[in-house]
């Protein structure tokens, strides 16, 4: 039997669609054991969204290493406990393709290397900004080359806070990206170039004044803004307070604002907005962090 724990982790960092995550300390386990038949339980969070059937992602995921180890699966032992809340933009389907893959992995004697299960993960999932820091852990860049998968991992800096606001109601990725455009103007395009690597630079040097300026997007907040109410008035207060930086977690509805100090105010006023909008959260005080995807057991 194998136990894996793997990270929550916020997508995007306001400018870096699809490219950037960050891992975070809000773990799901994932247990895992050959079997004769699939038999899932679960715990923790979500347990009445998740199914336990074969349609299960974890599962999924998992079969899938064994096809590529060239090995029959006959079916799978799982316990998933769960701390990431479902469909809310913390990382929660790459959480558990990430958890499915290194599970298997382990019980099959780590056939694939790290790159290939970085390349695996980010075929299942569709795109590398949250199974990247998923599976390693700290701020991660990541996009295809023309064979390979690319990326580049940064230490987050220690003085570094992630607070969370997450809203009671669910916004599944798919509906969140129907929203978005087919086609961008050059300007638009232009501008988040220059604010994403301008966020990656100052990642780099935490130069967190400069941070604080370069948050921005043009590419996917604005045309998500009508399904998470309360958005832009909480990116504006936030500030106000002292937050470095307000975006959309991952595809939303969560609130990220990233602080060094100033966390009480910030996570206050975050919890305030989206009373004011009716909007019921959970605001949750958590720190980027190095580790991702680990075998505890
Ligand atoms: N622990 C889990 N085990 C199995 N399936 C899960 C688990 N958690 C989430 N899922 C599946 O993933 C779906 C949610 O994925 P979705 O991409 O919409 O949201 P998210 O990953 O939480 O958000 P984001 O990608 O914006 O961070 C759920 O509907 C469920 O099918
Ligand atoms: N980059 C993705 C993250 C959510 O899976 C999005 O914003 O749709």
């Amino acid at each position: 039997m194998v136990k894996v724990k793997v990270p929550a982790t916020t997508a995007n960092l306001g400018p870096g669609f699809d490219t950037m995550g960050m891992a975070l300390n809000m773990y799901n386990t994932v247990e895992m054991d050959f079997h004769h038949s699939l038999d899932i339980t679960i715990s923790g969070v979500g347990m009445n969204d998740i199914d336990t059937d074969e349609t299960n992602i974890v599962y999924q995921a998992a079969k899938m290493v064994f096809d590529k180890a060239g090995q029959e699966c006959k079916g799978l032992r799982m316990h998933l406990h769960n701390e990431i809340p479902v469909a809310r933009g913390l990382g929660s389907s790459a959480a558990a393709v990430v958890g499915g893959v290194v599970a298997a992995n382990n019980l099959l004697g780590s056939p694939l290397n790290e790159q290939q299960l970085a390349e695996l993960v980010t075929e299942i999932e569709g795109h590398p900004d949250n199974v990247l820091p998923a599976l390693i852990g700290g701020i991660v860049i990541a996009g295809w080359g023309k064979e390979h998968l690319l990326y580049h991992k940064i230490k987050p800096g220690a003085q570094l806070q992630a607070i969370v606001a997450i809203p009671e109601f669910f916004l599944a990725t798919k509906k969140a990206r129907e929203v978005l455009p087919t086609q961008v103007s050059f300007q638009d395009a232009l501008f988040n170039v220059n604010r994403a690597s301008l966020v990656v630079s100052s990642l780099l040097t935490e130069n967190y004044e400069l941070l604080s300026e370069v948050m921005e997007d043009r590419l996917h907040q604005p045309y998500r803004s009508d399904l998470i109410p309360g958005m832009n008035a909480l990116i504006e207060r936030t500030k106000q307070v002292g937050a470095i930086g307000v975006v959309l977690s991952g595809a939303g509805p969560t609130m990220l604002a990233l602080t060094i100090d100033n966390s009480d105010a910030v996570a206050a006023t975050m919890q305030q907005v989206f009373t004011e909008y009716g909007i019921r959260c959970t605001v949750r005080r958590l720190v980027p962090i190095m580790t991702g995807a680990e075998v505890v057991l």
